[in-house]
């Protein structure tokens, strides 16, 4: 960058003496020497211009991909409420968006920062060299634009903000919108949605260009300066010409130096305003980095060791909305414990805490004689699987999925678990079988075959503890016998949890919860709830009459 910048300031020196003495004394071998030495000059600029680009641009780009992997590092420690107050499309937005404002920043602005730095102080030096009362005129307009030009660096900074808030609520609706394409179409959507997507967009271009206009207006202000500044030189300094105090040549250098001087200041006041939009993106960057997570392992963990799950008076809340009323009930080890109720009742909440993806706000929950919050919560997920209502697929094959569950395990514990939960009933039509590749989240298999393949992950881990919510729901009557069967064979020995709105598929459970509004309101085996003649009783009878 020295180099490149310091053969501009080189060139303009140069041209004094071509003026003064070769010109003036028709020394065509001197001609010839300055014509070489500046071609050098060029050359040797070329060159490390080239070298400069390439190593801040590969430098630039490593240290962005190291932020992104960091990013994606540090979101995966973070809470799930994070993730319910943050959506999918604004955090892809922080991993992909931000950097990249940040990797124009790093690229294009460091080598200019650096190059055009130079270039201007080599320049100064040759015209302070010259005359320093010119310098002076030259530079006439600069201190009447200090105040715009930081009032500028302001306004870029606020509307670039606003605009990467705009760009976050953008990928959001793409997100939304592409994953739900098939809403989209089935309710003939398409006009609705481009038009949200229109005004989406709309909210987006505004500060965007805002933000712009405030980084064009910074060169265009040094263009005022510059005016001023040639008016002044050519007025105080033709009169000095004329007088004979200095010469043309004198003269032709220090312009030719001003004007080199102007365009890398006109580049470095366009990076002053980059810096400002980068800013606003490097601002959401450490936003994350410092978002903390709270559900946190104890500093001394003790071990799990297997006995009944317990919740004793567990109050808990998504935020200011209350789910869980002191609610008790112990899940006997080595047992199946059925949890049923209303939808919205908390059935799934219960796992989640158990799983600590969320902390009750008072009571305990214990495995064992150990809560869960005195467990490490490494240890802790260890011992349990999870197959839950919404089957998690990812764009690998069959068997990467269910290799999930044990990352460690043989292919022929991979293909054990895929018999077991029936998957290899329909790989085996698929030319590569168990290695076809399921599709983003899945999506080139039915919602049958995916929960099978959720279930042999979950075979796979094969934890002590087993937490079933709706397993068998997207299944086929002949497949949930099957899988049912599987899963009745897993649950063997093992302290299960399940939730089921099918009834009949809890009958022989150990014991069944009946849970309403957050509080357990009977509990007891199938047969002892049905005698009992409550609300069990009731839901019973109304599945069983409605499948009459
Ligand atoms: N992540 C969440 N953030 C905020 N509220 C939630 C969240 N998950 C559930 N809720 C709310 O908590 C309540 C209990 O939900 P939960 O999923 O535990 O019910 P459920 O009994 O499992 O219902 P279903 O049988 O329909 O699955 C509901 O009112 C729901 O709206």
């Amino acid at each position: 960058m020295s180099v490149e910048g310091a053969a501009i300031g080189a060139f303009a020196w140069l041209v004094q003496p071509l003026f003064d003495t070769l010109f003036s004394a028709g020394s065509m071998e001197g001609v010839t020497w300055v014509a070489l030495t500046v071609g050098g000059l060029f050359a040797i600029r070329a060159t490390a211009g080239f070298l400069q680009r390439v190593l801040m641009v590969g430098v630039g780009l490593k240290v962005i991909t190291q932020i992104q992997t960091r990013l994606v590092q540090h979101f995966l420690t973070l809470d799930m409420s994070f993730f319910q107050s943050n959506a999918p499309g604004a955090l892809i937005e922080r991993v992909r968006g931000d950097t990249a404002a940040l990797q124009s920043l790093s690229s294009s602005v460091l080598v200019s920062l650096g190059r055009d730095s130079v270039t201007l102080i080599s320049l100064l030096v040759v015209m302070l060299w010259t005359d320093w009362q010119w310098t002076l005129f030259a530079l006439v307009g600069l201190p009447v634009l200090i105040l715009p030009l930081l009032a500028v660096q302001a306004f870029i900074r606020r509307t670039a903000i606003a605009a990467r808030a705009a760009a976050a609520r953008l990928s959001t609706r793409l997100d939304e919108l592409f994953h739900g394409v098939q809403t989209i179409k089935l309710n003939r959507l398409e006009g609705h949605e481009a038009t949200r997507f229109r005004d989406e967009i709309r909210h987006f271009l505004r500060p965007s260009i805002k933000a712009q206009i405030g980084v064009a207006a910074n060169p265009a202000m040094i263009d005022i300066i510059a005016a001023a500044g040639f008016v002044a030189v050519l007025y105080f300094g033709g009169q000095d010409i004329i007088a004979g105090d200095k010469t043309v040549g004198e003269f032709m250098s220090f312009f030719t130096a001003l004007g080199l001087l102007f365009e890398p200041l006109r580049r470095l006041s366009s990076i002053a305003g980059q810096v400002q939009a980068a800013g606003a993106s490097l601002e959401r960057i450490y936003a994350v980095f410092e978002t903390k997570p709270t559900i946190l392992p104890p500093a001394a963990p003790r071990p799990l060791t297997p006995g009944d799950i317990t919740f004793e008076d567990v109050h808990f809340a998504y935020g200011d909305a209350p789910v869980l009323h002191g609610l008790s009930f112990t899940a006997k080890a080595g047992e199946t414990t059925a949890l049923v109720g209303a939808s919205g009742a908390g059935k799934t909440t219960v796992f989640a805490a158990l799983t600590r993806l969320f902390d009750p706000q008072s009571g305990v929950i214990r495995i064992g004689d150990v809560a869960v919050g005195e467990a490490d919560i490494t240890a802790l997920r260890d011992t349990i699987a999870v197959v839950g209502q919404e089957t998690a697929l990812f764009d690998e094959t069959i068997a990467a999925n269910i290799r999930m569950g044990d990352l460690n395990a043989p292919d022929a514990a991979v293909l054990d678990a895929a018999r077991n939960a029936s998957v290899l009933e329909f790989t085996e039509g698929l030319p590569q079988g168990v290695e076809t590749a399921v599709g983003p989240r899945g999506s080139n298999l039915s919602g049958g075959q995916r929960q099978r393949v959720a279930i042999a992950r979950a075979m796979l881990k094969s934890a002590p503890i087993l937490l079933l919510d709706e397993p068998t729901s997207a299944l086929d009557a002949q497949s949930e016998k099957l899988v049912g069967a599987a899963l009745d064979r897993l649950a063997k020995g093992r302290t299960t949890l399940v939730i089921a709105h099918r009834l009949a598929t809890i009958r022989a459970a150990h014991k069944i919860v009946v849970l309403e509004a957050g509080r357990v309101i009977e509990e007891g085996t199938h047969d002892a709830l049905l005698a009992k003649g409550g609300a069990y009783a009731r839901l019973y009878e109304m599945q069983i009459s409605g499948q009459t």
